[in-house]
């Protein structure tokens, strides 16, 4: 079966989209795993699949990562989705339908994105943990980062707050912490160096899918906790190697996230060339 996929990205953080909003596509999870696979497939940080949302919203959007596991969360590839779902639509506004909720999303002047990602979720039980404890203080420890904030935003995020982002071995770090006995179902790990209130420098290690350039879930995540812990104010800029997103934690406890999105190209792909 060959059918066309779009390369976008979000900051660097890159997704294969496939559009099954007409007709079912035939995509297991060993089939997004290849396509995903740099090396014998088109290669992505995300394998993105939108399908038709019912009422209420313009389209469901399917997250898997390279490993083939899904997610509830996207927030780069929900600004990528959105802006497909506004060009089809002829608007500028639609909502995402995700796991986790249904997320509104409009264009601003400057052409960049931005979605009410949702209410993180912030007890033990919603990132979830493994056992009862206090989100905002979480007893783990590992090379030079310990103490986390956790939360979910629809996918589990630990974020760590460091005095120097460069002293940090994240490649080595990351993969410990993500598969940690604290985290039944793994967990997105973030590093950040407070530079101002208004002003957060992040790196991620995705769970399911390592070392990224961006992950808006996680900027959303940082910033939260970056205010549960009263470090910055409840918006600010968060710096990623990608590039940077604004993010607002609203009085009503939604997180709004803004920033770019990118076609790379658009392509033909033979689904039966990859495992089914
Ligand atoms: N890159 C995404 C996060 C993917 C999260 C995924 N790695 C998971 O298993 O939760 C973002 O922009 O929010």
């Amino acid at each position: 079966m060959i059918i066309p996929f779009r390369k976008m990205h979000g900051l660097g953080n890159d997704f294969v989209v496939l559009d099954a909003r007409a007709a079912p596509l035939p995509v297991s999870p060993a089939r997004a795993a290849a396509i995903a696979d740099r090396h014998r497939g088109i290669g992505c940080d995300q394998f993105i699949v939108m399908e038709p949302a019912g009422e209420g919203a313009d389209v469901f959007m399917r997250i898997r990562n390279p490993d083939g596991s899904e997610s509830g969360a996207c927030g780069n590839a929900t600004r990528c989705v959105a802006e497909l779902a506004m060009e089809s639509a002829g608007r500028g506004a639609a909502t995402v339908r995700t796991l986790f909720g249904d997320l509104p999303a409009e264009r601003l002047a400057d052409g960049t994105i931005r979605v009410d990602m949702g209410a993180p979720r912030l007890g033990w039980r919603d990132v979830p943990l493994a056992r009862e404890m206090d989100t905002l203080h979480l007893p783990l420890l590992a090379g030079g980062a310990a103490d986390p904030a956790a939360l979910s935003m629809g996918n589990p995020h630990a974020t760590f707050f460091v005095p120097d982002l460069d002293a940090l071995d994240i490649p080595a770090l990351g993969p410990r912490l993500e598969h940690d006995s604290l985290f039944p179902e793994r967990a997105n790990i973030g590093f950040v160096q407070v530079l101002a209130r208004d002003h957060l420098r992040l790196v991620v290690w995705e769970r399911g899918a390592g070392l990224t350039l961006a992950c808006g879930s996680g900027a959303c995540a940082a910033l939260v906790n970056a205010a549960r812990r009263g470090l910055s104010a409840r918006e600010a800029t968060v710096s990623l190697p990608g590039g940077d997103l604004r993010i607002a934690w609203r009085d009503d406890g939604h997180v709004l996230m803004a920033g770019p999105v990118a076609t790379a190209f658009t392509g033909m792909i033979d689904l039966d060339a990859f495992p089914a």
